[in-house]
């Protein structure tokens, strides 16, 4: 996808002229749909079920970009006509999406990728520290996937992208990609230094968070907005 945008290990935001990097580093996928998409999805106004086509839809453009540098092996196939020459995606692929929020990235990408396998993480943001807690975590004991996706529609203080990504690195997944739809720079800044290695894919950086710790402008609680649990003010 032409135009992403690419930046290093600080998170600062530099043109990359093409298709992402291979080696780590923030990804902004800067794309006109993108935008207009994630406008849509901010707005207050917004209802859960146009909010959850949102995010399939922005995950599924993000995953095109994510995917750019994956491997492939040759394939042949018989078409009616002929036999012919084509390629299959090669090694074991891991789709990981953080509860609750992140389930609303999953079907998009397996779209994508049929061949993956799901593992999920249950972290939640403790509401008085915003410190990630675990609550669940589905990955085997063994045998790690190749590459993991982990599907997460905010990266606010970075701390459940990093809780999840030191998950992964004990695993021993050697290829780790984050996609969030929206981040904090502040997050991005912390998660891209203490994971160099991992790639984060993200369609906005937006510039601030509050004292509770949410993304501003942001679009407030995620998992709140896909899953129609917003509790009326008081
Ligand atoms: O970067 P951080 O500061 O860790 O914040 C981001 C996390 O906060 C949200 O989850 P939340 O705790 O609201 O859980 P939920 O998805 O179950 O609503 C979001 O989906 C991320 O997992
Ligand atoms: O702004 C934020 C921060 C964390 N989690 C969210 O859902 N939104
Ligand atoms: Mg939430």
């Amino acid at each position: 996808m032409a135009g992403a945008i690419v930046s290093g290990a600080t998170g600062e935001a530099t043109p990359s002229g093409g298709a992402p990097s291979h080696r780590g580093g923030v990804h902004w996928v800067k794309h006109p749909l993108v935008e207009h998409h994630v406008t849509r999805m901010r707005r207050e106004t917004t209802r859960p079920s146009e909010f959850r086509s949102l995010v399939r839809r922005l995950a599924a453009l993000m995953a095109y970009e994510a995917t750019q540098d994956l491997l492939t092996q040759p394939l042949q196939v018989t078409t009616p006509l002929c036999e012919t020459d084509g390629v299959q995606i090669k090694g074991r692929i891991g789709i990981v999406p953080i509860l609750r929020a992140g389930l609303g990235m999953v079907d998009p990408v397996l779209d994508l990728l049929p061949m993956a396998e799901v593992w999920h993480l249950g972290l939640y943001r403790d509401e008085a520290t915003a410190q990630p807690v675990s609550y669940y975590d589905k990955l085997p004991a063994k045998r790690p996937v190749d590459v993991a996706m982990i599907l997460d529609p905010m990266l606010a203080t970075g701390g459940s992208a990093a809780a999840a990504l030191m998950t992964l690195r004990e695993w021993g997944v050697p290829q780790v990609k984050v996609l969030s739809l929206i981040a904090a720079q502040q997050g991005v800044d912390a998660v891209a230094s203490q994971f160099p290695e991992a790639q984060i894919y993200v369609c906005q950086i937006d510039p601030e968070l509050n004292s509770h710790k949410f993304i501003v402008p942001g679009l407030g609680d995620a998992g709140d907005r896909i899953f129609n649990t917003i509790e009326p003010h008081e």
